[in-house]
């Protein structure tokens, strides 16, 4: 299977570099400076989980030709109009395209783009980072992809999937419920992102405060009646996970976008938060301190872009 993956960031690069080092056929479609450091230094993984530098095959835009079995989407959520244009040149009869990010407002754009039967559920559980100089950096030995067709079940593409991916070094989960999947992981994201995001804080020193954890609970259970209206309640397990996670006193886990934003650089804030906001207005759903996060979240970016 010849794999494409858009972007060789904290998570296309590593779950692409995974697939590279296990043998599997994988180019990554990357902008000409991207390019350039992965020709230089090869793709560089810091993990816990084994640490790694290798030659890897790369393709700019301007260069792509031919049509991919397998096309991963690895790109934050405000570069995917461009991102959709970069790999449309790579989708043809027979193509997947694998979305990764975070969120579901996707899905929209990528399904008006390729059509829906084209693009398959997909969302990853990670925590990396580029470091400075290009290297994927990953803080723990989470390393989990979760994919599978949107409405349910088994096909022969998301076996085939399953086989390649099942080769890497991380864990594949080839989910024949995917959307309640996506829900769940939605779920407790935008409580993470929103909650560390707000107090600029990691989970630990939240809980440290008076009101954490009764914040955080209020948040999780905002998002979990937004899931609900959309038909995805959080089953009891994943309840218990994530709640586990996001109220953890000795946690210094943070949100990957409170990351992007204590570097200074643009959030994913519109597309996790706004989103769910938005959704829960469609629902007839107060959401208050979703909403707080949303505006917290839009006005970093109205000062960014000043
Ligand atoms: N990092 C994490 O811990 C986790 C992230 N996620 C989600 O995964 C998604 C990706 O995040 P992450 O990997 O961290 O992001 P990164 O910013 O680390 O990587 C994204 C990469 O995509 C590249 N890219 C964007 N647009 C294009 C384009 N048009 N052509 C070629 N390359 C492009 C960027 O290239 P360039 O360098 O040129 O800008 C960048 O290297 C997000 O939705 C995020 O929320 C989910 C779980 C955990
Ligand atoms: C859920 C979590 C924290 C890890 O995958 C994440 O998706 C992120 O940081 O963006």
């Amino acid at each position: 299977m010849r794999i494409l993956i858009l972007g060789a960031g904290g998570t296309g690069g590593y779950f692409g570099g995974r697939l590279a080092q296990a043998g599997e056929d994988v180019t990554f479609l990357v902008r000409p400076k991207r390019a350039a450091k992965l020709a230089e230094t090869g793709l560089v993984i810091k993990s816990p989980t084994g640490d790694a530098a290798f030659p890897v095959k790369t393709v700019t835009a301007e260069s792509l030709s031919g049509h991919w079995d397998l096309i991963v989407l690895s790109c934050k959520a405000y570069d995917l109009a461009e991102s959709i244009a970069a790999v449309a040149p790579a989708v043809g009869p027979d193509t997947t395209v694998l979305p990764i990010l975070n969120g579901l407002a996707h899905y929209g754009p990528l399904d008006a783009a390729f059509g829906r039967d084209k693009v398959l559920g997909g969302l990853c559980h990670i925590f990396s980072t580029l470091g400075p100089d290009g290297e994927v950096v990953v803080m723990n030995t989470i390393n989990r992809v979760t994919f599978g067709e949107r409405d349910g079940g088994t096909s022969p593409r998301s076996e085939t999937i399953a086989a390649s991916f099942a080769k890497a070094a991380f864990t594949s989960v080839h989910s024949p419920e995917l959307m309640q999947e996506a829900w769940e992981k939605y779920t407790l994201l935008a409580t993470l992102a929103g909650m560390t995001c707000l107090m600029r804080a990691d989970v630990g020193a939240i809980m440290a405060t008076s009101e954490g954890e009764a914040i955080t609970r209020e948040v999780f259970e905002e998002c979990a009646a937004i899931a609900a209206a959309a038909g995805h309640a959080p089953r009891q397990a994943a309840r218990d996970l994530a709640l586990g996670f996001v109220t953890d006193p000795a946690s210094r886990q943070t949100a990957s976008m409170l990351r992007d934003l204590e570097a200074g650089g643009r959030t994913e804030g519109e597309h996790i938060i706004g989103d769910m906001v938005d959704r829960a207005r469609a629902s007839g759903l107060a959401a208050p301190t979703l909403r707080l996060a949303r505006c917290h979240l839009q006005a970093y970016e109205a000062r960014r872009s000043r």
